[in-house]
């Protein structure tokens, strides 16, 4: 059966690689960037499991977007190793990088949105990119179906990002991100300035995005209740390094200073709990859950 890929391209369709059956999409090994006389990390190891969500956090200036760009070509690190997709990123020549490029979608924090463009417009640029010749309908077709994906009403397409409410402009930056049909997605701090809803929605997306097309995610984050609600696992960056990378739960075990502030401050326990709420509200027929939501929100009214 042709697919409408193959009456355009006839038997010329640009080659799509296999999907990535390894273990981990993403690998560090020894990393070091410096800046100056600033070093951000030294002998840096990080492991991204596929199709995990892995949630990166770190006092600010630890260098997580830094990490991030070197994953993705945008740093050049001083030492070590990165490879993507079981190709060496450090090594690579430029247009073996290339081919890997296709392969994941970034989400930059503020959206990183060409203001000059409609939404519809923003996303065809990588299509456009990376596959030339494919018709300018098909190519704005595309662009549609990505934009509704990510959670926009389908008017959105022809707007301006000016024109678009903070969260709005997050979700158009997500539908650039999935232009490609990646395998890998970077966000970079997705629901920072927005409200608790417009993040929790934000959050539930991308958690259907992983689940439907079998994303895997790397996701710098502040938000403890991202972490709670859709991290399979947290990588900690501390001391130039990642110290830890586990379960919310284990971490929250580890005897370490930032770590224990972090996630048992009272941020981490007021997340903690809202989860724990959540959860319990999922099974309100049971009369132990319907208890305890009593209980926990009783407690709540009297704490405010
Ligand atoms: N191009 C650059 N030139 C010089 N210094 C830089 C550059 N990019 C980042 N830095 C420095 O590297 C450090 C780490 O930056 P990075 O943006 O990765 O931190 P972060 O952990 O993402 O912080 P935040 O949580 O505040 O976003 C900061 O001190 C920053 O000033």
């Amino acid at each position: 059966m042709s697919s409408i890929v193959d009456e355009i391209f006839g038997g010329d369709k640009p080659q799509r690689h296999e999907r990535f059956r390894g273990e981990y999409p993403v690998r560090v090994r020894g990393l070091d960037n410096a800046f100056g006389d600033q070093v951000i990390h030294e002998n840096l190891d990080l492991d991204l499991k596929r199709g995990e969500i892995l949630g990166v956090v770190g006092g600010s200036g630890t260098g997580k977007s830094v990490l991030m760009r070197a994953i993705i070509g945008l740093q050049q690190p001083d030492a070590g190793q990165i490879e993507v997709f079981g190709q060496s990123m450090t090594d690579a020549e430029p247009d073996e990088a290339l081919g890997v490029r296709n392969r994941w979608g970034v989400l930059f924090q503020g959206g990183a949105l060409f203001s000059t463009l409609t939404v519809g417009e923003n996303v065809e640029v990588p299509i456009k990119q990376f596959y030339p010749d494919l018709s300018p309908e098909f190519v704005s077709e595309i662009a549609r179906y990505k934009v509704v994906m990510s959670g926009l009403p389908e008017e959105a397409t022809n707007k301006y990002p000016s024109e678009l409410s903070g969260g709005m402009r997050k979700r158009a930056g997500l539908a650039r991100a999935l232009a490609l049909d990646p395998e890998l997605l970077f966000l970079d701090e997705p629901t920072a300035g927005l409200d608790p809803i417009g993040a929790s929605a934000f959050d539930q997306l991308t958690k259907e995005l992983k689940q439907t097309l079998g994303l895997t995610v790397f996701l710098i984050t502040h938000d403890l209740d991202t972490l709670h609600e859709i991290c399979d696992r947290v990588a900690v960056l501390a001391d130039r390094r990642v110290i830890a990378v586990d379960t919310v739960p284990n971490l929250m075990q580890l005897d370490h200073p930032w770590i224990q502030e972090y996630f048992n401050g009272p941020r981490g326990r007021a997340a903690l709990t809202a989860q724990a709420l959540d959860e319990l509200r999922r099974h309100m027929d049971k009369p132990i859950a319907a208890e305890a939501v009593k209980a926990l929100d009783k407690s709540g009214e009297d704490e405010a």
